[in-house]
């Protein structure tokens, strides 16, 4: 089944800040440690005071070696879990309050779409825990599917889809309520090449239209360039910041295929990438440098 070409839409953007959220990150990690620990193991420190700030609209990638950490540190600001130290907000509010107000929405590497359900149904689904009406929930919907470029596909189900076109269901369900902050680990991880570059490209776009913050997970180095403002170096066991690095090409928002082929952009991959390799000169376990 072909992919449907994205048509530009005008959608709501991210919910609004109010007057009193001026100069308020969209996220503020200070000084936060996680360690697991278990009955009759060892613990394990995952991470090692980390301080981060993402402003609003910025879009901030983690990029380390495997088991460096990431996927913890998105977890803590997703409040799917709490740090054994240190501070977190989201938009000033606690990771939980900001849960509650559904600040932010989550896309994962599986989308973790309902089968049972149709396409809008899935997107719908968020809308409709939270109570808004059934026709509010077609509008809104219809708005999303046109900005993921699924305008013709509302009525298919999840398993009628290609990876790509799923994962772009799992975008626009996660940006239903009008988050102003995305969190995303590897979301493009289990495409081929050519779908995971289009979806970034679509990314760029859609997270410009909507202004929305985004924390990204990755292990790709060229996918961290190419949709980041900032990219974030972390190092392993404890996972530490190592870096961070600012991107030093257009905005996010001009970013498009050509980038890909401009010398501005092989040159910020290879500053992340001996940012990584930093301590280790040959390859890094769970960092790929396609
Ligand atoms: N629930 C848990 N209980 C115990 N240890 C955990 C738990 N979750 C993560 N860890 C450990 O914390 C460390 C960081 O894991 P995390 O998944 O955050 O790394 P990551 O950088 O996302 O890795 P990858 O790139 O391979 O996905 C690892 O050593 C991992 O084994």
């Amino acid at each position: 089944m072909s992919e449907a070409s994205a048509s530009a839409v005008p959608v709501p953007t991210a919910g609004s800040a109010s007057p009193t959220d001026a100069g308020v990150a969209a996220v503020q990690v200070t000084g936060v440690d996680k360690v697991f620990t278990a009955k009759r193991k060892a613990s394990v420190t995952a991470l090692e005071n980390i301080d981060l700030t993402v402003a609003p609209g910025e879009f901030v990638s983690l990029i380390g070696p495997s088991g460096c950490g990431k996927s913890t540190l998105l977890r803590l600001i997703a409040d799917l879990d709490t740090p054994s130290a240190g501070s977190l907000t989201v938009f000033g509010k606690t990771a939980r309050q900001a849960r509650i107000d559904q600040e932010y929405g989550i896309a994962f590497q599986q989308s973790g779409l309902l089968p049972w359900r149709t396409v809008a149904a899935n997107i719908e689904l968020p809308l409709e825990l939270h109570g808004v009406n059934s026709a509010g929930r077609k509008k809104r919907s219809a708005e999303l599917l046109a900005l993921v470029g699924l305008g013709d596909f509302a009525e298919s189900y999840p398993d009628q889809l290609s990876g790509g076109m799923q994962q772009r269901v799992a975008i626009a369900r996660a940006l239903a309520e009008s988050p102003r902050l995305l969190l995303m680990d590897e979301p493009f991880g289990a495409l081929d090449e050519m779908t995971r570059e289009r979806m970034q490209t679509e990314l760029v776009r859609i997270t410009g239209e909507t202004g929305a913050a985004v924390v990204f997970v990755t292990h790709s180095i060229p996918e961290a360039v190419f949709l980041s403002n900032r990219v974030v170096v972390m190092s392993p066991r404890p996972g530490r910041i190592r870096d961070i690095l600012s991107i030093t090409l257009p905005g996010t928002a001009d970013r498009d295929e050509h980038l890909r082929e401009d010398e501005a952009f092989f040159e910020n991959v290879s500053r992340v990438r001996e940012l990584l390799h930093g301590e280790a000169p040959v390859g890094i376990k769970g960092v790929e440098n396609r």
